[in-house]
């Protein structure tokens, strides 16, 4: 609640002056293709192709004014809007859009608003409904707003206040007094203050990527921040449910890590997880420029593992939608959270694999039983996506994974539409410019088969023999291997040990090897029986277990 308050808050600093209006678009899916995430724009003359954006619900459309620039219902886009009803901050926010200056300016007049602010958030509270929030969920947290609601009506203040230092942060940050919000309000952007910005690592359709470092923890982090203007846009539904989707998925080692957002200067600002290896989609062309491509255990493995991710983000509830090379991203070590939360049986040698493939890019994310459709990248749409069926939009995801793992094995760039695009929906698969097993072929053409029913699911993918073979067989090899440098390491602790033994005896019992009295431990002192400082307590350490 606390940063949703503090969400308000920053959007009514309505002071940017509109720097990344036309922020250049990087992006490279297919940097296989130089051409960056192009969502179909008109139907192609012979055949049907995707449209821009269609955004369809099974729910009924509303017929709002809104409706002509969202994508979403009327009735649900008021829920989903930062600021909703006329005396929220929003509307102000909308008045109050002067022109300005300076930072000083920006400062003082934050400050000034910050008052009538605070009166306006404690009288108004507006709060975002998380779609993707389970209904039990999303039950009691409606109840426990209801009541704070009430206890607002009863203008019983003081009661708030106690309330708000015996309770929790979060809960400390909505309810303390005025003078708490001017002084945030007061405070550098919340990004200045808490980031170092390293790099720009991607442009995007949702705006740009930065490596950061944060200040207090000293990790690095990939800031995500929206293009302007966020209120009221298309970018501001991006913004809000890839939010949602993250808060609602929790951790898993397969779907990049969410720590928090919040609004600033009306841009959204998203810190996930910095992946150190960058996309898939780099790292297919890194490949293509040393002349190389993904071997098939290397495929295998990546199938594998972004099929572990759609499983967790399916058994959620949600669908992705926009699997595509630059929208997994790639971590070179093993990262702290690929060992613990979210894994099954399927999933306990994720650390093994070298590299880890991650989940990424969730601005297209919507729930399974109440799709609210956007169209992710047209050249990985799945036929009946575009053909408004979503019954079975998990396998949509199926299917785009499916190309996204032939873009790895070397096919040439997807087209956007046109023949080549249908010619691909009807289970023609372009040739690969590698030798695969038969059994892989094969997995690869019923992920993309055009009936979506007999495209495996991800969970089925996860446990596919084909794919788990080879992980086993070099998971046994790991484990040889790490057997054998412990066999090492015993049979040098044995030696230094031999020695340290060796070295204690005195000197008329330390004679070379074979004129000693008796060989091996016989040639120590007898039990109990010490030669030397028989007074002093005895006091040995080799620091290794088991001697
Ligand atoms: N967590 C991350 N770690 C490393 N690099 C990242 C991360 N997130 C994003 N990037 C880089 O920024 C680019 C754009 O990121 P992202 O896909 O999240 O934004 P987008 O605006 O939605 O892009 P698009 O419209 O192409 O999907 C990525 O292709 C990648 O190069
Ligand atoms: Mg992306």
């Amino acid at each position: 609640m606390a940063g949703l308050f503090d969400g308000i808050n920053q959007q009514l600093d309505f002071s940017s002056c509109g720097e990344e209006g036309s922020s250049s678009d990087n992006n490279s899916d297919d940097c296989v293709t130089s051409i960056r995430s192009p969502r179909i724009r008109s139907p192609s003359s012979a055949c049907q192709t995707p449209r821009v954006q269609r955004h369809r619900s099974r729910s009924n459309a509303s017929s709002s004014p809104y409706q002509c620039t969202s994508p979403i219902p009327h009735s649900f886009w008021r829920k989903l809007r930062l600021c909703d009803s006329p005396s929220t901050p929003k509307s102000l926010l909308s008045k109050s859009s002067q022109p300005c200056s300076s930072t000083k300016i920006r400062r003082h007049q934050r400050a000034k608003r910050s008052i009538s602010t605070t009166a306006i958030l404690i009288q108004a509270p507006s709060v975002n409904v998380n779609p993707f929030t389970p209904d039990t969920v999303r039950r009691n947290s409606e109840q426990q707003w209801r009541k704070s609601c009430r206890s607002d009506d009863d203008d019983d203040y003081g009661r708030r206040l106690k309330h708000s230092l015996t309770s929790s942060e979060e809960d400390d940050e909505a309810f303390l007094p005025p003078k708490r919000q001017a002084v945030q309000a007061l405070m550098l952007s919340r990004y200045e203050s808490e980031f170092l910005e390293l790099e720009c690592i991607g442009v995007g359709e949702f705006g740009s990527v930065y490596k950061c470092v944060k200040r207090l923890d000293g990790c690095l982090y990939a800031i995500k921040r929206s293009r302007q203007p966020l209120a009221g846009s298309a970018n501001e539904q991006l913004a809000l449910k890839e939010v949602y989707a993250h808060a609602v998925l929790g951790h898993h080692p397969h779907v990049v890590r969410y720590y928090s957002a919040w609004a600033e200067d009306d841009h959204m600002i998203i810190q996930n997880e910095y992946c150190d290896g960058g996309s898939l989609s780099d790292a297919i062309v890194k490949r293509q420029v040393k002349d190389e491509l993904f071997t098939e255990p290397e495929l295998k493995d990546l199938l594998l593992q972004v099929s572990m991710g759609l499983k967790y983000i399916h058994s959620s509830g949600l669908v992705h939608l926009d699997i595509k090379p630059s929208n997994i991203f790639i971590c070179q070590r093993p990262s702290t959270s690929a060992a613990g939360e979210g894994e099954s049986e399927e999933e306990d040698d994720t650390t093994l694999a070298g590299v880890i493939y991650k989940i990424g890019d969730l601005g297209h994310v919507t729930s399974i039983g109440s799709p609210q459709v956007e169209e992710g990248d047209s050249r990985f749409l799945a036929s009946e996506v575009l053909h408004e069926d979503y019954s079975h939009l998990p396998k949509a995801d199926i299917f785009a994974l499916g190309l996204t793992v032939l873009l790895a094995a070397g096919i040439p760039p997807l087209p956007q539409n046109g023949d080549q695009w249908h010619s691909l929906r009807e289970g023609r698969l372009p040739e690969v410019p590698q030798e695969l097993s038969p059994s892989f072929n094969g997995l690869l053409q019923l992920l993309l088969d055009p009936n979506p029913m007999k495209r495996p699911s991800a969970r089925e993918l996860c446990k596919h023999t084909a794919l788990r073979e080879k992980r086993k067989e070099r998971l046994a090899a790991e484990l040889r291997r790490e057997l054998n440098v412990e066999k090492f390491r015993t049979a040098m602790l044995e030696k230094e040990l031999q020695e340290a033994r060796q070295a204690a005896l005195p000197p008329t019992q330390n004679l070379p090897p074979g004129l000693e009295p008796s060989a091996g431990m016989g040639s120590l002192p007898k039990t109990g029986r010490r030669l030397v400082g028989r007074r002093t307590a005895r006091s040995m350490s080799f620091g290794c277990p088991g001697y």
